[in-house]
């Protein structure tokens, strides 16, 4: 049988709460306060799913209540009762979330179908909030762990910039800081959950396939294109999020078509001679400074305005040392349900190892090491001899301490990070005999990257 729906009505008028009981009672459960303030609390504690509302209170005003009622979650559907037709009030109500208001004497067929209206309207609430946890769950969006203030703040602010639908939000910060997780965070709890949440990586494909990804192509648009045409992700990604990760490599001349789009909401696939209109919201992501790389000219300065309106500075793993523990507590429990372990608690000495680490590849290196300890290891606790490979002259010492083990001296006059770069990748290809994949494993980076890499700097052609 269908459980009833919860109403709490909240008016000092006790005469009148005893007639609404007598006659909602039978069909709903009906809780009563006098006060706004008894009312709050009591709507916190009951989550009522309907909540009629006195706007003339003793303690404080209806409308006042009816602000926090709204912010609560969940939050319940509100009809508010007056005294007689106040138009301020009443729009004043309506314009912070009210779903209706009943003039006092009722007139009781009014009450009943008001009542009806707004039982329905709450349970249509009830449904999409179960359907956006749903989404939520099928996008996989992570728990975020970490108490650390600087990223609680930022996770605050990644909530709040959630709430305005088109906001561009820009995340920064290092590789590995969770700066996806942040991008799917904001996208499910914004306004366009329901819809897509669609994401580009800009510094692992060709200028021209970045385009053709974005805007899509007609068929027949160049040589190489699929014959029937293809959507682009601008298109997929209409009504919810697109999040372009490393969003410094946009070649220069998608930055000018991406600028258009966002001031006009619509733009044409290549080749194509029909417009389609979008709605969207970007969020980027750069784990450079993108103000800088405006400034040096790598970046237009009008595209960093629209997408940066919400600045987030997500902080490294070594400046949160506090959360490095409960992470690895939360990936241990996550894998082992993956690898069917058994991993419960970290000796103090892993401990020690695991807080003095520099984590240069941060949540995303703590998570492969706790990884690597789960699926070599058989035991309940983690011990320091599972983590010497993060100890002085271990691997991740050899392969991400500082200097890469390269033994580098830097000069005093600066270096190109670029020809520093190309001179490795160069290094590295001749070594591993110009074969690609082996070069890819050598340099730990996918093979698409040592590719687009390769191309990019003219090696091996
Ligand atoms: N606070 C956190 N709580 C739980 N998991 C996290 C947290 N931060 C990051 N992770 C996990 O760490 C990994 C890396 O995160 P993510 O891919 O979001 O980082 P990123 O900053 O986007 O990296 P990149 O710049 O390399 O693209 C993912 O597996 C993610 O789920």
């Amino acid at each position: 049988m269908r459980e009833k729906q919860k109403i709490l009505l909240v008016d000092d008028e006790r005469g009148f709460r005893q007639a609404i009981v007598r006659f909602l009672q039978k069909d709903h459960t009906v809780i009563e306060a006098a006060t706004g303030r008894e009312g709050l609390e009591l709507a916190r504690a009951e989550e009522p799913d309907l909540v009629l509302l006195d706007i003339g209170l003793p303690d404080e005003s209806g409308l006042e209540i009816l602000t926090q009622l709204k912010e609560l979650r969940p939050s319940p559907t509100v009809v508010m009762v007056t005294a007689y037709e106040q138009v301020k009030d009443v729009v004043l109500a309506m314009k912070r979330g009210a779903f209706d208001y009943l003039v006092k004497p009722v007139d009781l067929e009014e009450f009943e179908l008001t009542i009806q209206h707004a039982l329905e309207n709450a349970s249509l609430r009830n449904e999409v909030d179960r359907l956006r946890q749903e989404v939520q769950r099928l996008q996989k969006v992570d728990r975020l762990v970490g108490r650390n203030p600087s990223f609680l703040e930022a996770q605050m602010l990644a909530v709040k910039s959630a709430q305005s639908p088109d906001a561009g939000v820009l995340l920064q910060g290092e590789s590995g800081v969770g700066k996806e997780l942040f991008a799917r965070l904001i996208h499910s709890s914004s306004p366009r959950a329901a819809y897509p949440f669609v994401a580009l990586n800009c510094a692992v494909f060709s200028p021209e396939i970045i385009e053709s990804e974005l805007f899509g192509y007609e068929k027949g648009a160049f040589t190489g294109a699929r014959a029937e045409g293809k959507e682009g992700l601008l298109e997929v990604a209409d009504g919810g999020t697109l999040f372009l990760d490393e969003v410094v490599d946009l070649p220069a001349e998608v930055q000018a078509k991406l600028l258009r789009v966002i001031e006009e909401k619509e733009f044409y696939p290549l080749g194509g001679t029909k417009k389609r209109r979008v709605d969207l919201r970007i969020v980027s992501a750069c784990n450079r400074n993108l103000w800088e790389a405006a400034e040096q000219g790598a970046f237009r300065k009008d595209l960093f305005f629209r997408l940066a309106t919400i600045q987030i500075k997500l902080p490294a793993l070594r400046d949160r040392r506090q959360d490095i523990l409960p992470l690895t507590h939360y990936f241990l429990e996550q894998l082992n349900d993956k690898y069917g372990k058994r991993f419960r608690t970290v000796s103090p000495d892993a401990q020690k190892i695991l807080l003095s680490y520099a984590w240069p590849g941060n949540v995303r290196e703590l998570r492969n090491a706790v990884e690597r300890v789960v699926l070599l290891e058989n035991d309940d606790t983690v011990l320091g001899r599972h983590l010497r490979f993060l100890g002085p002259g271990g691997e991740a010492a050899k392969m991400e301490g500082e200097d890469a083990g390269l033994g580098v001296e830097l000069p005093d006059e600066g270096v190109s990070l670029q020809a520093l770069e190309k001179t490795v990748i160069k290094k590295a290809y001749e070594k591993c005999g110009r074969n690609k994949s082996k070069t890819a494993r050598f340099l730990s980076i996918p093979r698409h990257v040592l590719l687009y890499r390769l191309k990019k700097y003219g090696i091996g052609s």
